[in-house]
């Protein structure tokens, strides 16, 4: 399957001289969307893996998915603010603009395997952070899977310390 071309490109989206890559085009073609959580499911399902977590909002449609492939958990990570119960948080700078994310305090348990997933990795400011988050919480995080990578953005230089990091697309 030729993800790619699933993927449509806006310019200038949510600013000028950023080239978006719109991810929604691939989530609307079923064959494509069911193709691309296989594919990832396939990638990881060797890694022991207890937990998916994953980042709002694109890492929720990607995450979720996975984790239910894979027959386990999926902790959102949410923009602080908006879990209902104790949080731990850390803020972050991404491509275009600033945020704060937040998870829920009991979600992870000390030594419980997580791989960190979302739709994109661009500066890699959301995963490093996410990554962290699991962190505090004392999981360990086995890896990162994305089904887009910005190269050009080198988000991979925020994993160095991750033994595996997938991706389906590149630009
Ligand atoms: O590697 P980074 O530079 O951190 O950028 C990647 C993040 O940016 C996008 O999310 P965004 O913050 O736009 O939020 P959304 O998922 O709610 O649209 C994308 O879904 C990733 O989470
Ligand atoms: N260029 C981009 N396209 C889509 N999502 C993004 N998140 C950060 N940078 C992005």
């Amino acid at each position: 399957m030729d993800f790619k071309e699933k993927i449509r490109v806006i310019q200038d989206f949510p600013q000028p001289g950023v080239r978006f890559k719109d991810v929604t085009t691939l989530l609307k073609d079923g064959r494509a969307f069911h193709a691309a959580i296989d594919t990832m499911a396939e990638q990881v399902k060797d890694k022991e893996i207890d937990l998916i977590v994953g980042p709002e909002a694109r890492g929720f449609v990607v995450g979720t998915p996975l984790a239910y492939a894979l027959g386990i958990g999926f902790i959102p990570v949410r923009k602080a603010g908006k879990l209902p119960a104790e949080t731990v948080e850390a803020g972050y700078t991404l491509e275009y603009g600033k945020d704060r994310l937040a998870i829920h305090k009991d979600a992870i348990h000390p030594g419980q395997r997580v791989m960190v997933v979302d739709d994109l990795l661009a500066t890699g400011g959301t995963i490093r952070t996410t990554l962290d988050l699991v962190r505090q919480l004392q999981g360990e995080v086995v890896g990162a899977a994305f089904v887009i990578e910005l190269t050009y953005l080198n988000g991979r230089d925020q994993l160095k310390d991750l033994d595996d990091i997938f991706t389906l697309v590149q630009y």
